[in-house]
Formats: C-alpha cells, sequence, structure tokens
C-alpha cells in the first residue's frame, strides 16, 4: 500500500548493482537504464517494522522521473505524514542511550522520508515540559518526538496539555474541568528504562519500528488521568498510578538510578521481601453502560472496536450510566489504576492485560493485606498465562474517577469511629508520631508513570482520548504472514 511506502527517489545504474525481489544481483552496467529505488515498511518479528529498500529498473529516464514524481505526490498527499517534527532526547534515561539510538536509527530514517527536524538534547529534568509550556512554537511542527522512558513521554504530555489548556482558558485544576484535547500528536522513541507506554501502544520497544510510525503518520488516542489534591492539580498519569507496591520499588530504585534498569528488578525484590501493607480508604465511581470490562479476554488492539464505541460516548452520557460511588476501607498491599495495559517486557500482557488505551476508562486493581506466598503468586501472575485477578485478596474495577485517603488522613470523626470500633491506637499512628520505632511506616507514595508523587491523598478523574500518538495500537498478525521468507513482503 502507498501508505507503508517510506519515500522514492531516482538514482542511475552506474554502481552496476540492482536489487529485485530483495536480493542483490550483479549485472552489467547499462547507462541508458535509470532506477527507481522505494523503501517501505516491513514487518518482521514480534510487532516489528524495518525499513526495506527495493530497486526497479527503468529504461528510461522520463519515465522513472514520472514514476518518482507521481509516488512523492501520492505520498505528500497523505494526510496524516508530518513533516516537521520537535524532538526532545533525554541523554540520562535508561542505559544512557537515547542520543546514540536517535543519530544512528532514527535521523537517517527522518531525512530519507524528507521530514524536518528540530532537536533538543535536554540539559536537566522538566526542561522539555518547560519549553513546551512557553517557549516552544508549536505552530511550526506537526508533532513532537521524545528520545527516552515514560518520564520522558510524561513530560511532553505535560507540556502540551498544559499549554492546551492554557490557549484554550481552561483551568487544569478544577478536577471537574472538560480539557481540550491536544493537537499536536506525540512519537515516542523508546530509549528508557521500563517504555511501557510504547510497548502497549506498539507491541515493541524499538527504535526503528517507532519511527516508522511516526512516518507512516499513525495515529492512536489515548486516556489521561488527572491527579487532584483538595483542588489542586498535581500530575497527569498515562499508564500506571500505583500505592503500596509500586510506590515502594520507584522511591528505593530511584537512589539506586546508576544501576540503570536493572534497579527496578533490585527494588522490587527488596520490596517484595519489605512486604507492607498500608491502610486507607478507596471510593470509585464505577463506569457503567460501556462495552468491557477488566475480567474479558478482549484485548485492546489496532483499530479497538470497545474504545470507538466507548470513546464516542459524550461527557452527559457517560455521567447518566455511571453508577454510585462506592466505598472500600482496608489495608492494602497494592493500590493501582491501570489506565492502558501497562504491558512491557517484564510483563507482556501487563497489569491489567484487557485494559484500553483510549475507552475514557482505567482499571483500578485492589491487593489486599495477605501472605508473601499469596502475593508473589499475584505478581507471578503477571508473567504467565494465569489470571492475576483470580484471587481471593484481589479486586478490580473498571472506573471513571477514584479517591484515595491514607488512614492517618481520614478526618478526627472518622478517626475517632476508627478508634472506637477496633478499641485501640493502632501501631502505625504511633509510627507517625515516632518514625524513629522502625517499624512499619504508615505511608507509602504514589508511582505516577515512574515519577514520585508528593501527596497520598488525591482524586484522579479519566480524561477521554485527551492525547495522540503516533502508533496504531498492537497489530493481530495477520494469518497469511509469514516471517520464515525473508524476501516476502
Ligand atoms: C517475581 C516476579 C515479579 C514479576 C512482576 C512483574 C510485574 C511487572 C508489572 C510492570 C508494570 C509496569 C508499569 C510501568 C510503569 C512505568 O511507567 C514506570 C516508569 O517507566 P520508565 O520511565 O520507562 O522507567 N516504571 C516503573 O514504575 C517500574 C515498575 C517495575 C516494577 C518491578
Ligand atoms: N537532561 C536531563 N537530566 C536529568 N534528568 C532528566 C533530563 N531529561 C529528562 N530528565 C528526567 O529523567 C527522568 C527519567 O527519564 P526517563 O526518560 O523516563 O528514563 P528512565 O526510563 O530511565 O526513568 C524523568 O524524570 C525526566 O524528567
Ligand atoms: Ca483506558
Amino acid at each position: 500500500a502507498v501508505s507503508e511506502i517510506v519515500a522514492v527517489t531516482q538514482g542511475d545504474a552506474a554502481s552496476g548493482r540492482h536489487r529485485n525481489d530483495g536480493r542483490w544481483q550483479k549485472m552489467s552496467p547499462r547507462t541508458e537504464e535509470v532506477q527507481e529505488h522505494m523503501s517501505y515498511v516491513e514487518r518482521t518479528r514480534q510487532h516489528r517494522w524495518r525499513c526495506s529498500e527495493v530497486t526497479f529498473q527503468c529504461p528510461e529516464g522520463a519515465l522513472c522521473r514520472l514514476w518518482v514524481s507521481s509516488i512523492t505526490e501520492q505520498l505528500q498527499a497523505l494526510a496524516g505524514r508530518p513533516k516537521r517534527l520537535l524532538v526532545y532526547i533525554n541523554p540520562f534515561g535508561g542505559k544512557q542511550q537515547g542520543r546514540r539510538v536517535y543519530e544512528q536509527k532514527v535521523s537517517p530514517l527522518f531525512a530519507r522520508a524528507g521530514i524536518a527536524t528540530h532537536v533538543i538534547v535536554t540539559e536537566y529534568a522538566n526542561h522539555a515540559r518547560d519549553h513546551l509550556r512557553t517557549q516552544a512554537e508549536l505552530d511550526d511542527f506537526d508533532g513532537v518526538v521524545c528520545v527516552g522512558g515514560d518520564g520522558m513521554f510524561s513530560e511532553v504530555v505535560h507540556g502540551l496539555v498544559w499549554r492546551t489548556q492554557s490557549d484554550a482558558g481552561v483551568d487544569h485544576h478544577s478536577p471537574e474541568a472538560e480539557l481540550q484535547p491536544c493537537r499536536l500528536r506525540i512519537g515516542i522513541i523508546p530509549a528508557g528504562s521500563t517504555d511501557c507506554i510504547c510497548f502497549a501502544t506498539v507491541g515493541t520497544n524499538d527504535p526503528v519500528t517507532s519511527a516508522l510510525h511516526i512516518i507512516v503518520g499513525d495515529s492512536q488516542p489515548m486516556d489521561v488521568c488527572s491527579v487532584h489534591h483538595n483542588n489542586t492539580f498535581l500530575r497527569y498519569s498515562i499508564s500506571l498510578l500505583g500505592y503500596g507496591f509500586y510506590g515502594d520499588v520507584l522511591t528505593d530504585s530511584e537512589r539506586k538510578r546508576w544501576m540503570g534498569p536493572a534497579r527496578y528488578d533490585f527494588s522490587g525484590l527488596k520490596t517484595f521481601l519489605t512486604h507492607h501493607y498500608y491502610e486507607g480508604t478507596v471510593s470509585y465511581l464505577p463506569a457503567r453502560g460501556i462495552m468491557g470490562n477488566p475480567r474479558d479476554r478482549t484485548k485492546c488492539r489496532a483499530g479497538c472496536l470497545v474504545c470507538q464505541h466507548n470513546g464516542r460516548l459524550h461527557q452527559e452520557q457517560r455521567a447518566e450510566c455511571d453508577g454510585e460511588w462506592r466505598t472500600v476501607r482496608g489495608k492494602f498491599l497494592a493500590i493501582n489504576a491501570a489506565s492502558m495495559s501497562c504491558a512491557c517486557p517484564r510483563s507482556p500482557k501487563g497489569l491489567s492485560p484487557a485494559a484500553h488505551l483510549a475507552d475514557g476508562t482505567t482499571d483500578l486493581i485492589l491487593v489486599r493485606k495477605c501472605s508473601r506466598l499469596d502475593f508473589l503468586r499475584h505478581l507471578l501472575r503477571h508473567t504467565s498465562k494465569d489470571d492475576q485477578f483470580d484471587l481471593a485478596f484481589v479486586d478490580v474495577h473498571r472506573v471513571r474517577r477514584f479517591r484515595f485517603t491514607p488512614r492517618y488522613c481520614q478526618s478526627d470523626s472518622e478517626l475517632e469511629l476508627d478508634l472506637r470500633e477496633n478499641g485501640k491506637r493502632l501501631f502505625s499512628q504511633i509510627c507517625r508520631d515516632h518514625p524513629a520505632c522502625g517499624c512499619a511506616p504508615a505511608y507509602s507514595s504514589w508511582n505516577c508513570d515512574g515519577e514520585i508523587l508528593t501527596h497520598t491523598a488525591i482524586e484522579v478523574g479519566v480524561h477521554c482520548q485527551l492525547i495522540r500518538l503516533f502508533a496504531r495500537g498492537i497489530e493481530e498478525p495477520a494469518v497469511f504472514e509469514d516471517f520464515t521468507n525473508p524476501c516476502a513482503i
């Protein structure tokens, strides 16, 4: 299909070599012949794309020029293809290879596709966010690309969403505000530690595949959660909002950045062994009248009908259908909100395998206090076919909004009620007053797409399809695809 051609150029046959059906062949130079080189997307294993090239021999220069100009015109007429991109590179993400990955693997492809770029290598945390908020001439670009991990993507989202609301006069501090969708699409070149947003929207963490999705101008809408505390905006979240286990893993791992991506494995093991639970109250608004639920077997894939159906519901229709707020009080090892599957190489099916990228909901996963062995069973199921929610101490709800209040942020009357119910002052209350006593802490932190949140009591709402990515969702492999033949296109 024309939509999967990267570029065409005219060459000549003077080199004496041409390629046919994917194979190089020696040929005698015939100066009257000219060649047309066409680069195109070729699918390989596990959702990876490659840029392949085929050369056509053309008997006459005029005919070849006609071919090239006609195909180039068709490519330029494809509306979704970006022509000018603003690129931010985090040189310290993941294994600190962002700059090399961009220069060696991505920049040559953008040049081949005739895309003009303005590249900024960030010099400090939040450089990209602040540049997008205040300085970037956004009208000059068709999209923004970030080279890094989920943290770098989050910076770009914060900059773009902030700028869009500010231009539209929307007050983002109001938890109820209807936010304006962003015009510019965002591309992710994975060069971070988890890269789960790239993995869950493309199916692989491969810079060349991501660059090709950008070049062909793919578009994937995505939900964004806003996180507030007392009517003050804190952050946006696109992948995981996790309190307890994932919050503690992140807090510990930030002190070990020098280990690179392996810091998460080290801190994951340490946090698992620590086995802390946290008390608090979770209230949530279940999403009703929608297609899909977190325990069904459907997966969000390219062209997802669930996202199309649920995304079409208007805000008022959603509000009419939604159920009553519900409240759960208890002791939790983990409270996770997954607005997408959160699939990544550590867990290819993700935290919530049936979550959708753009359905206006988030999957709230409550893991109540249980034994270490049971928690290990739950964690291990993220890496196997077994259902991680099919356990007595795990609940999952598809929600539009939720709130969390840690126990010792509860109002005096709630606390009094608790004290009367339990008839004693609990340990963790004492710990808050006497942190040196060394027993379990009363509070964890929220892991918000890999960034630590400073507040524990939060209110979260989902903004349906607020942003768009240069991606198309994970493609189902075509039944006729045969990757054993390298020449098959
Ligand atoms: C004993 C076997 C345990 C197997 C557990 C596997 C569970 C893995 C689920 C991973 C979910 C990841 C959710 C992704 C969050 C990212 O946004 C965040 C930041 O990414 P980046 O900026 O690219 O570093 N990553 C994390 O918070 C890491 C969580 C790792 C937990 C082990
Ligand atoms: N030049 C920079 N120096 C220091 N920190 C940066 C820089 N650019 C971005 N950051 C920050 O680095 C953190 C991690 O970035 P990320 O790209 O997610 O890598 P990783 O996946 O390894 O965590 C983010 O908080 C981001 O804001
Ligand atoms: Ca969602």
